[in-house]
């Protein structure tokens, strides 16, 4: 029961977050950095999914995307601003990147697992429909401790494995482009949270003592609210649709087992389709209490809100983890959606997710790790006022959940730069930044944004209504002159071809007519 929190729904709260408070831009390595096939680097599954046809918006790829693995030290300081072999180049590419956050006073906080398996584990074992992936995880989480646990101090073993096993092996949208449907999501998110409990372990036993890090998980859940709240199907339909999402991988983490709601839908449609044991995976108690506690903070991802209400979806209709849950997702036509379809700005949403976080999981200690809004492909409009709005919103909510007794420590905004946004590839922009994509030099450029979300972050939050309420307008005026570097861009880029291409192969010609001519000269004199 959430309802207090509507009392406040459209009222902005002026005030400041606690001392401390940690901010943050996020990246993920898929997303930015290219450099797929160079140093060395092993074969992704994003790798291999996205060169198949048909895949990905418009055919685009990560191979370049925004050059991160080049480029990482000016955007570092753009931040600053507010398998079988080991690879020793990637390492030292992480020792390089780690090394420049610190002398930044940036405190990396390290995802180990954000999406790209090796594809030699997809093809040997099935990835993470295997058990085998467990070790496997944790033996690469072990040399990571090793090589950089010297310098990092907060570990996210694995980003939104909602994603990683809905997207990946029940829709197919991502990769590996499995369809396993009413299965295979089960199993991936089994094999996961296992690795997850696993490599708590072994930095509790092997590392803690020495490098006194943190290790944690960092799941992404919608809030959903009940289309009516005085119906009682419709309150335990939205409580469903949020337990199949968050409590999937949270109940296990913090309580030891699988929401109670997950193991009797689940069940009782399995029973249903003549199947002798359910879809849903069982822990046997010694994984129970492996299990539980392995989480020293929370990595909460949140973007959206939906309505929900309770829909019946007959037996023969066919495994699928979405109709298991009987429930229907409504949104409001009101609510703003500049970019991807399914992100609809409902920041009230934020605020009860948090509470129900406080509350199921005995109040942990959560760091916000992406929260943020895109656009689309087209906009080419560095003064992105919905953006500033959307953060402006969210942030608020969130610093109303901590008067309300919520354990929030730091937010990330997702994210820094724009980049390969998965299945749509670049034609949705999340970033604070606009990358180029057109040039081959990716040069980045700030949104009115960033501005915004620095002025944020150095008064800590929302002093008073007189300051807030001049921000936006400030910051606009900063981007204007951007936009104007960015309109000038295909000039930058006609310049760079006479540069690059013109002129050497003018050159050329010259030093070859002028040979043809000597020879003739010399011919002449014989
Ligand atoms: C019988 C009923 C069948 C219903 C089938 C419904 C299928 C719905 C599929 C739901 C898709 C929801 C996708 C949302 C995912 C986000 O939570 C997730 C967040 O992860 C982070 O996101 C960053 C930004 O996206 C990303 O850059 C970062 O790396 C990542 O960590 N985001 C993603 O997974 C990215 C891809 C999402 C692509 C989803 C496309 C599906 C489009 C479906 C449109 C649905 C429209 C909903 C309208 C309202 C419904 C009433």
């Amino acid at each position: 029961d959430f309802d207090w929190t509507k009392n406040e729904r459209s009222s902005f709260y002026y005030g400041t977050f606690p001392t401390g408070f940690s901010w943050g831009a996020g990246t993920s390595a898929y997303q930015t950095e290219g450099a797929w096939n160079i140093d060395g680097k092993g074969i992704s599954i994003w790798d291999v999914f996205a060169h198949k046809k048909g895949k990905i918006f418009s055919n685009d790829t990560g191979d370049s995307s925004c050059e991160g693995y080049y480029k990482f030290k000016m955007d570092i300081v753009i931040n600053a601003l507010s398998g079988e072999h080991i690879n020793e180049k990637g390492i030292k590419y992480y020792d390089e990147l780690i090394n420049m956050l610190l002398e930044n006073k940036i405190t990396p906080v390290v995802t180990l697992y954000h999406w790209d398996l090796p594809q030699v584990l997809q093809e040997k074992y099935g990835g993470w429909q295997n058990v085998s992936m467990v070790n496997y995880f944790n033996d690469f989480a072990n040399l990571c401790f090793e090589r950089f646990g010297n310098r990092v101090k907060y570990w996210i073993t694995f980003n939104n494995p909602w994603s990683i096993a809905v997207e990946g092996f029940e829709t197919g949208e991502h990769a590996p482009g499995l369809k396993l449907k009413g299965t295979g999501a089960y199993k991936a998110a089994h094999h996961i949270i296992k690795a997850h409990a696993k490599v708590w372990h072994t930095y509790d036993v092997q590392w803690r003592s020495k490098q006194k890090g943190l290790v944690g998980i960092s799941l992404t859940a919608d809030w959903g609210e009940p289309v009516d709240i005085t119906n009682q199907r419709d309150i335990e339909a939205a409580e469903r649709y949020i337990q199949f999402y968050l409590g999937w991988f949270a109940t296990p983490i913090f309580n030891g087992d699988y929401p109670q709601v997950m193991k009797d839908y689940i069940g009782r449609k399995s029973g249903q389709q003549g199947l002798g044991a359910s879809r849903l995976p069982v822990f046997s108690s010694q994984e129970k209490s492996y299990i539980k506690g392995t989480c020293d903070f929370l990595g909460l991802g949140h973007f959206t809100t939906r309505y929900v209400t309770q829909k019946n979806y007959p037996s023969g209709l066919g495994d699928s983890y979405f109709t298991d849950r009987d429930l229907a997702e409504l949104v409001d036509p009101q609510w703003p959606d500049p970019g991807s379809e399914w992100l609809y700005s409902v920041p009230w949403g934020f605020r009860r997710l948090l509470n129900f976080v406080k509350t199921q999981y005995g109040n942990p200690m959560i760091y916000v790790t992406e929260n943020g809004v895109s656009e689309k492909m087209l906009c080419t409009d560095l003064c992105d006022n919905w953006r500033m709005q959307y953060f402006k919103d969210y942030i608020n909510e969130m610093l109303k959940a901590i008067k309300d007794g919520v354990n929030v420590k730091g937010y990330t905004a997702w994210s820094l730069l724009d980049n390969f946004e998965w299945d749509e590839g670049f034609s949705e922009r999340f970033g604070l930044y606009y990358v180029d994509f057109r040039n081959k030099n990716k040069p980045r450029y700030p949104k009115a944004s960033v501005q915004f979300y620095k002025r944020i972050i150095s008064s800590n939050g929302f002093p008073n209504q007189r300051e807030v309420e001049s921000w936006k307008r400030k910051s606009v005026e900063t981007c204007s002159s951007s936009n104007q570097l960015l309109a000038a861009d295909p000039l930058i880029g006609h310049m760079e071809m006479v540069t690059e291409i013109v002129v050497p192969t003018v050159c050329t010609l010259c030093i070859l007519l002028s040979a043809v001519f000597l020879m003739f000269l010399l011919r002449g004199r014989l």
